[in-house]
């Protein structure tokens, strides 16, 4: 046999997404299935809108949608793409009773009164590096319901609290296209494999390193930070971590939950509640650092502790390697202990 032809046959075809899938439905003898048919409704709109991000240059879907989101941000053409690509996607495949999004006011009834779950979900998220060629985002998170099966979805069903997601994760559109998501039993990664169009595992039980030498943030808001954040960076800078930013959440999150590190997005003036959002940005991702043995805070509290209260609120974010974050927290600490000396 011909060395290519040998080479290539010795070239393992991985696991498919729907086999480990299948594999993991196995292991919970009550899984009845839905679950598992909601996740490859995901895949299969983050599929077409990969294929729209990669080819977005050649078709008229970059720049300004030219109208404003519910946070009164200008949608780029690619969110409101991406937004309907998975809300119909969700409407065909039946599992979701109402999507949240972050590019809709209210809950979107599916018409899938029958579905026993909810998704609330960034369709787009770095959109402002969507015109540019840098990584962009999908995230989502998705709740049993606790309405009940066969009427309308409430707000009830997503203001459930984070550490009552049954399921958390993203999809990376960077050099390669990856997915990596959690059911609450660690972290796994799969990478789309275009030519086959299948993603196959490429990383499974993911751990974030304890320790990081990356911190990500945008300084530009420095003179808007708390005092014990510019204190924690100070120290970031002593140490001779790494500033790295790239401006897109899930590009920033998946570096750092590869390399170790941490990523801040503190309240600022503007902000006083930092920019992102509970629901479909902060919840997930704390979910899955939290699987990775990461921790993610608002403050002093637990992001998945934080109550919600509304669709779109927005909680400051600090996520990461736990010693970073801990070492975070004690300038927070030392902050509050020296005031109270003052006080
Ligand atoms: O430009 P800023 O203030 O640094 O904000 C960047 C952050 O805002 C976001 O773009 C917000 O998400 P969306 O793009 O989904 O609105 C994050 O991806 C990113 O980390
Ligand atoms: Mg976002
Ligand atoms: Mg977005």
């Amino acid at each position: 046999m011909s060395a290519p032809l040998e080479n290539t046959l010795a070239t393992p075809v991985g696991i498919t997404l729907d086999r480990y899938i299948m594999r993991k439905q196995a292991e919970f003898p009550f899984a009845t299935g839905e679950l598992s048919q909601l996740l490859r409704d995901i895949v299969l709109a983050a599929k077409i809108v990969n294929r729209e991000v990669n080819r977005a240059g050649l078709m008229d879907i970059t720049g300004n949608y030219g109208a404003q989101n519910v946070q009164g941000e200008q949608q780029q053409k690619l969110d409101v793409v991406a937004n309907i690509r998975f809300i119909r996607a969700l409407k065909n495949g039946g599992e979701a009773c109402a999507i949240l999004s972050e590019e809709d006011d209210d809950i979107i009834h599916t018409g899938n009164d029958q579905g026993r779950y909810v998704v609330a979900m960034d369709p787009l998220d770095g959109s402002s590096n969507i015109d540019v060629n840098v990584s962009i985002g999908t995230i989502f998170s998705i709740y049993r319901r606790v309405s009940p099966i066969g009427s309308k979805s409430t707000k009830e069903d997503f203001l459930q609290g984070g550490r009552k997601q049954v399921a958390a994760g993203y999809i990376l559109y960077g050099s390669s296209t990856m997915l990596v998501y959690t059911t609450g039993h660690g972290v796994v990664c799969f990478t789309y494999e275009h030519s086959l169009g299948e993603f196959f595992l490429s990383h499974d039980g993911v751990e974030i390193p304890k320790q990081g030498a990356i911190f990500s943030c945008n300084e530009g808001n420095w003179f808007e930070y708390p005092e014990w954040v510019r204190t924690y960076l100070l120290q970031c800078k002593q140490r001779s971590y790494s500033g790295r930013y790239i401006g897109s959440l899930v590009a920033d999150y998946h570096r750092n939950l590869f390399k170790g590190g941490i990523y801040l997005y503190p309240p600022t003036a503007k902000n006083p509640n930092g920019k992102l959002r509970l629901l479909y940005e902060a919840y997930p991702l704390a979910f899955l650092i939290e699987q990775a043995g990461g921790k993610a805070l608002a403050g002093a509290e637990a992001v998945l502790d934080i109550e919600p209260t509304d669709y779109h609120q927005r909680a400051p974010l600090f996520i990461g390697s736990s010693e970073m974050v801990d070492d975070l927290v004690a300038c927070l600490t030392a902050e509050a202990a020296q005031s109270q000396v003052v006080g």
